[in-house]
C-alpha cells in the first residue's frame, strides 16, 4: 500500500506569524507553500525570499507549489533553495521535461501540476521524469473552494497509467481536501493530500492532521484490497 501523507497548506495561515504556525503543523509530513505571482493565477502571495526564511525555521520538509507563469525560468531557483519538492504547472512550462531534469539534478524532487481541465494523457509518457503529478481539485488560485468531483477520473487514469508502468510517482491532490473529501481522493488513487483550510481553520492543526491522516490510510488500505 502507498503511504498516506498529509502536508498541510499555509495559504490559510496566519502570514505575520508564519514561523509559530510552522510549529502548529509539526506532525505534517510537509508543508505545502503556496507561490502564487498574479499572472498564472489571479493572486499573489510569496515569493523565493519569503521561502527561504520559511525554508530554514520550518520543522518539516517543505512542498512548494508555484503558480507562476515562465515556470522553466523561475522554478531552478527553488530547487537552488533546497527545497525536498518543487512543484511546476504544465500549462506554464515550454519544456517540462528538461524543467524535471533540472529540478531533479538540483537536488528537489520534482512535481508537475495539472488544472482541473488540463488532461493527463498528454503527460503519461513523462512521468518517469517526475516523483510527483499534483491534480489541482480546485481551480488555482485560492484556499477554501470546494472539492470538483469531477477530476476523480483524471485521478483514477492517472493511478492506472503509474501502476501499469511501474514507475513509483505519487499523485498529490490539492484543493477542497477535508475528512469527507480525502476518501473519495484516496480510493482513485492519490496519497499525497494538502489541505489548507480543513488544517488551518480547525482549532487544533494537529489534531485536525491526525484525524485526515487515519481517514486517508484507512481509505487507502481499503482501495488495495479491493
Ligand atoms: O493551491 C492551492 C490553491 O490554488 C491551495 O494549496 C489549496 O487551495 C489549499 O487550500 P484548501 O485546502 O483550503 O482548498
Ligand atoms: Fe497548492
Amino acid at each position: 500500500m502507498t503511504q498516506c501523507c498529509i502536508n498541510p497548506s499555509i495559504l490559510s495561515a496566519d502570514f505575520v506569524n508564519l514561523e509559530g504556525e510552522l510549529h502548529r503543523i509539526s506532525n505534517a509530513d510537509a508543508v505545502h507553500v503556496d507561490v502564487m505571482d498574479n499572472h498564472f493565477v489571479p493572486n499573489l502571495t510569496l515569493g523565493l525570499p519569503v521561502v527561504q526564511r520559511i525554508q530554514a525555521v520550518s520543522p518539516v520538509p517543505l512542498d512548494a507549489h508555484l503558480m507562476i507563469a515562465e515556470a522553466d525560468r523561475w522554478a531552478p531557483g527553488f530547487a537552488d533553495a533546497g527545497l525536498a519538492s518543487v512543484t511546476f504547472h504544465a500549462e506554464a512550462s515550454i519544456a517540462p521535461i528538461k524543467l524535471a531534469r533540472e529540478l531533479r539534478s538540483r537536488g528537489s524532487k520534482a512535481g508537475m501540476a495539472l488544472r482541473p481541465a488540463t488532461p493527463v494523457e498528454p503527460y503519461l509518457d513523462m512521468l518517469s521524469e517526475l516523483d510527483m503529478l499534483l491534480i489541482m481539485t480546485v481551480e488555482p488560485g485560492f484556499g477554501g473552494q470546494a472539492f470538483l468531483d469531477v477530476t476523480l477520473p483524471k485521478i483514477r487514469r492517472a493511478r492506472a497509467a503509474i501502476d501499469g508502468s511501474g514507475i513509483g510517482v505519487a499523485i498529490q491532490v490539492d484543493g477542497g481536501i477535508t475528512e469527507e473529501t480525502i476518501t473519495r481522493a484516496a480510493e482513485a488513487g492519490a496519497n499525497i493530500f494538502v489541505a489548507g483550510s480543513a488544517v488551518y481553520g480547525a482549532d487544533d492543526p494537529a489534531a485536525a492532521i491526525d484525524r485526515l491522516r487515519n481517514e486517508g490510510t484507512r481509505s487507502l488500505r481499503q482501495a488495495s484490497a479491493e
